[in-house]
C-alpha cells in the first residue's frame, strides 16, 4: 500500500483546552481534541456529519498526516515509532484511488498481494468470495463504483491484516454486496481482527459495531455501545395501541402502570413499546444534522 509522506498542515501548534489530538488546514480546525482508544478485536464505530473530520482521523491514524497537538499510539506505541513491520499488520481501505486503473482486478490483487509479501494462493478464495470470479479480467477502468469498491477490500485484505481502517467500505454497493462485506468483516472479526469503519449508514453501524464514536465539527460527542447510546437518549415514555382509543403515549411512572392496568382489563391493548430512539434519531439529536 502507498503511504503518503507525513507532512505538517498548519505552522503553528494549536492546543485544544481539552488536551487530546487536535490539527487545522490552514485557519481551519478540523480535529479539536479528539481522544479515544480502540481495544484489540473490537468493530470501533466513526460516525458523524459529512466534513466532521473522520477520513482526515483515519489519515492521522494510518500515518498520512500527522497531528499538530496530542499524542497517537498505534499497537501501543507512539505512532512516530511504528515500523514497517507495524504497517504490515494494518490494512486501509480509504477510496478506490488505489487501485490501478489499467489493470485487471485480479493483477491488482495479485500485485498488493506481492507488494505485501503475500502468497497468491488464497486470491481464487478472495475472488470468489466478493462475487468477482466472472469478472476477475476486467480493468479497473472499465468496473462499476461496486466492484471498484469490492475489488479495493479485497486489496486492503489480501495480507490478513489484523487492524482494519474501513472508510465508508459499503458506499455504492447494492444490498447483496453490502451483506457481503458485512458478511465478510463478521468473519475478519470472528477471526480476531480489530476494525475501525467509518460510514453513514446507521444500520451497519449497529449491526458490526461494538462501540461507535460520533464526531461532529472535529470533537468527539458521544462514545458508546450502540445499544447504550440509545438507552442513554430513551425518552421514559411507553406507548400503547389501542383498540378504540387511540395511541396513547405515557410516562413511565406509577400511573402509568394502573392505565396499563385498566387498558389490559378492558381489553383495549393491541400494542405496547417502549420508546427508545433508533440510532438515527441519537444522531439527529446530539448534532442536529442529517447523516
Ligand atoms: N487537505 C485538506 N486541505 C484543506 N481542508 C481539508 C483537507 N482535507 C480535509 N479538509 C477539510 O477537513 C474537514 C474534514 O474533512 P474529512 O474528509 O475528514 O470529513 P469526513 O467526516 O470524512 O466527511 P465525509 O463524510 O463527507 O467523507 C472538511 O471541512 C474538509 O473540507
Amino acid at each position: 500500500m502507498r503511504r503518503a509522506r507525513p507532512r505538517r498542515t498548519h505552522p503553528h501548534r494549536a492546543h485544544s483546552r481539552h488536551g487530546g489530538v487536535c490539527l487545522s488546514f490552514g485557519p481551519k480546525r478540523v480535529l479539536d481534541g479528539l481522544t479515544f482508544n480502540v481495544r484489540r478485536g473490537e468493530c470501533f464505530g466513526f460516525l458523524g456529519p459529512s466534513g466532521a473530520g473522520k477520513t482526515t482521523t483515519i489519515k492521522l491514524l494510518t500515518r498520512q498526516l500527522t497531528q499538530d497537538t496530542g499524542r497517537i499510539q498505534l499497537f501501543g506505541r507512539p505512532i512516530e515509532h511504528a515500523s514497517n513491520a507495524d504497517y504490515d499488520r494494518i490494512g486501509i481501505l480509504s477510496d478506490t484511488s488505489a487501485l490501478y486503473e489499467r489493470l485487471s482486478i485480479e493483477e491488482n490483487l495479485r500485485l498488493y498481494a506481492s507488494i505485501r509479501g503475500r502468497g497468491q494462493h488464497d486470491i481464487d478464495r478472495l475472488l470468489e468470495r466478493m462475487k468477482l470470479s466472472d469478472d476477475r479480467r476486467t480493468l479497473i477502468k472499465n468496473c462499476s463504483k461496486g466492484m471498484r469498491q469490492r475489488a479495493a477490500l479485497l486489496c486492503a485484505l489480501v495480507h490478513a491484516p489484523e487492524l482494519l481502517f474501513l472508510d465508508e467500505p459499503t458506499s455504492g454497493l447494492d444490498p447483496a454486496a453490502r451483506a457481503e462485506v458485512h458478511r465478510m468483516l463478521s468473519e475478519l472479526k470472528r477471526a480476531g481482527a480489530t476494525i475501525f469503519i467509518t460510514t453513514h449508514d446507521m444500520a451497519e453501524a449497529e449491526a458490526l459495531c461494538d462501540r461507535l464514536a460520533i464526531i461532529d465539527r472535529g470533537r468527539i460527542i458521544a462514545l458508546d455501545a450502540p445499544q447504550s447510546l440509545s438507552m442513554k437518549f430513551a425518552r421514559n415514555r411507553i406507548v400503547i395501541t389501542t383498540r378504540t382509543r387511540g395511541v396513547l403515549e405515557l410516562t413511565r411512572d406509577a400511573a402509568a402502570a394502573d392505565t396499563v392496568h385498566d387498558l389490559l382489563a378492558a381489553n383495549e391493548v393491541l400494542a405496547i413499546h417502549s420508546d427508545e430512539p433508533n440510532l438515527e434519531e441519537v444522531f439527529l439529536e446530539l448534532t442536529g444534522r442529517n447523516l
